[in-house]
């Protein structure tokens, strides 16, 4: 028994107590001189725990409100009470919560280098994704970003056939008696999948077209692609007790997803020659990628990043303005108004940018629905956000290296002091006024914001158009109200259920049809989400 206590082993494990007491100590120490250094007070407003140390009482709140499809309006209901910046514990450890424009501005441009993707982001993910621009950081990160982003600068025109390809087939899939209801979300989300895939490697997964489809590879592949998916976000809101959920399937499903994406790589390597020699222009962002790198496992990788990106954020977009026109007549009297110049034909991709009134209607959608409500970093260094401290919340507040930051963009898009009173209000007519700074940020910001906002936009515009031309009138097909549905995005739990009645057929309960004329016509106006404050 003695040995055990006064033995060489407890001799050790004291002198660690020791050191490890005293360099905590000193870092305690250290932290204080900086935040005197920096002018940083003390982050007084602070979630009232029962369970101070490890804040588990916030933690299993916050599971059980994302299980009820309330962790939104709940962080609302907080922010009210806490304020706009307020710290909690998490695990054992500080986490900042924050919807101030000047705290994101530093975490995604200012101070980018400061913060980081969490690890669990980069655990998770990487099973599906491998090493790529959605989960990683530093260098990595660097390198994939610089990969990509050519492909985006690429004239990109000519995508409006593609669109159109693709919109043909979704209209299609709509009732056109006037009285039946569909589901539009689903039809979204199969669209950008479809669309995604030709654009990005050149083949669409048909999946508006289920009876081409039947038991194929690409049916496979969505199944494993939307299981894996499933797995790497409900891991990642788990860390890191994500191995109490049964991973069952989850590796089947990431090594169907991954040989299916193997053989567009492989394609695209074999053509690399073929467009070299022939100097001919890519047709597809794979191709384009396939001339900076023959790492196949890289290009799959980045490929799924791009897809998983893409697909769903652009999708809930669309679902969520159609949810609000079957709810807002004047809305789409005023857009449908707004494309009357086309006379019904398809618009170019420079008419696209014309449409002022239906891009506010797509802002106020980003706005009020925001596809990436939450986001989390953590500082990787000791640092300061700019606001937040002392009695009047206005001073610096210390960020120790570690401290995870949650940003609530759904927050920060409603607040009343920002927005006005109305701010809960889809209200596209605000963006006449409103300031495109960091109070919008529904693509993020700084190095890492969204490559592929403009597209999404474009996208989404398009599709709009051609609805509006091919139905007269929007109702909504059932009774719900929004409700968040938060997994990579956010969308809506009940889709997008509408009956929409075709331009050509009268319909019984029609709505003043008076041509509204737009205040100031239709100028060009580009729509412009804040640019980063580096280059990225
Ligand atoms: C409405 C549609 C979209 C929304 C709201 C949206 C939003 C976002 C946001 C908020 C981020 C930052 C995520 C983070 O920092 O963790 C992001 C990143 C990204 N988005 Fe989008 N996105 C949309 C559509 C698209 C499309 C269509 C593409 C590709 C064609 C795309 C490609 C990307 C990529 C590659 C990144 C990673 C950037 C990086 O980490 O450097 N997005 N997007």
């Amino acid at each position: 028994m003695d040995s055990i206590i006064f033995g060489p082993a407890a001799f050790n494990s004291q002198v660690r107590q020791c050191a490890g007491a005293l360099s905590n100590v000193f870092r305690r120490r250290n932290l204080r001189v900086l935040a005197a250094k920096l002018g940083c007070q003390p982050l007084l407003s602070q979630f009232r725990h029962k369970d101070r140390i490890f804040g588990l009482d916030l933690l299993l709140e916050s599971a059980g409100q994302l299980k009820q499809h309330t962790y939104l309006e709940n962080s609302l209901k907080r922010s009210l009470i806490y304020g706009n910046t307020w710290s909690a514990r998490g695990l054992g450890k500080d986490v900042i919560h924050t919807h101030e424009p000047e705290n994101l501005r530093a975490v995604y441009c200012r101070q980018f280098n400061d913060f980081v993707i969490t690890d669990a982001r980069v655990k998770h993910f990487s099973t599906l994704l491998g090493s790529s621009v959605f989960s990683t950081n530093g260098a990595e990160w660097k390198h994939s970003r610089a990969m990509l982003r050519p492909a985006f600068a690429i004239d990109r025109a000519a995508d409006v056939d593609i669109f159109e390809r693709h919109v043909q087939k979704m209209i299609k899939l709509i009732p056109a008696d006037g009285q039946s209801v569909v589901d539009l979300q689903d039809l979204f989300f199969r669209f950008t999948m479809d669309l995604g895939t030709d654009i990005f490697f050149g083949e669409s997964l048909n999946s508006l077209q289920d009876d081409v489809r039947k038991d194929s590879d690409a049916r496979r592949f969505e199944e494993a692609y939307e299981a894996a998916k499933k797995h790497c976000v409900r891991n990642t809101q788990l860390h890191p007790m994500y191995w109490l959920r049964s991973q069952k399937g989850f590796k089947e499903a990431v090594v169907t997803v991954q040989d299916f994406m193997d053989r567009f790589v492989e394609r695209a390597l074999d053509r690399r020659q073929l467009l070299k020699d022939s100097e001919a222009q890519s047709e597809t962002f794979l191709d384009e990628w396939a001339k900076l790198t023959s790492d196949k496992v890289k290009l799959r990788s980045e490929l799924l990043s791009v897809l998983l990106a893409a697909r769903d954020t652009t999708a809930a977009l669309l679902g969520n303005l159609f949810f609000v026109l079957a709810r807002r007549p004047d809305v789409w009297e005023k857009m449908s108004s707004e494309i009357q110049f086309l006379q019904g034909e398809r618009p170019t991709y420079e008419q696209l940018k014309l449409l002022k009134y239906t891009k506010w209607c797509m802002n106020e959608s980003l706005r009020l629905h925001p596809q990436v409500p939450v986001h989390v970093r953590t500082a990787s260094k000791d640092t300061v956000l700019p606001v937040g401290g002392g009695k009047d919340g206005k001073s610096p507040i210390l960020v120790p290296a570690g401290t995870a930051v949650v940003m609530n963009t759904y927050c920060l898009h409603r607040r009343e002091d920002i927005w006005g009173e109305d701010a809960q209000v889809f209200r596209p007519e605000r963006w006449a006024a409103s300031p495109l700074d960091w109070s919008f940020i529904p693509f993020s910001g700084g190095p890492r914001r969204c490559l592929g906002a403009d597209m999404a936009i474009s996208e989404a515009v398009y599709i709009t158009v051609r609805l509006l031309q091919h139905f007269k009138e929007i109702k909504a097909g059932d009774a719900e109200a929004w409700q968040e549905d938060l997994a990579v995005t956010c969308s809506n739990l009940h889709g997008a259920r509408v009956i929409l009645t075709p331009a050509d057929v009268d319909a019984s309960a029609g709505v003043d049809s008076a041509p509204i004329t737009l205040k100031g016509g239709l100028e060009c106006l580009e729509v412009e989400y804040p640019e980063t404050c580096l280059s990225a």
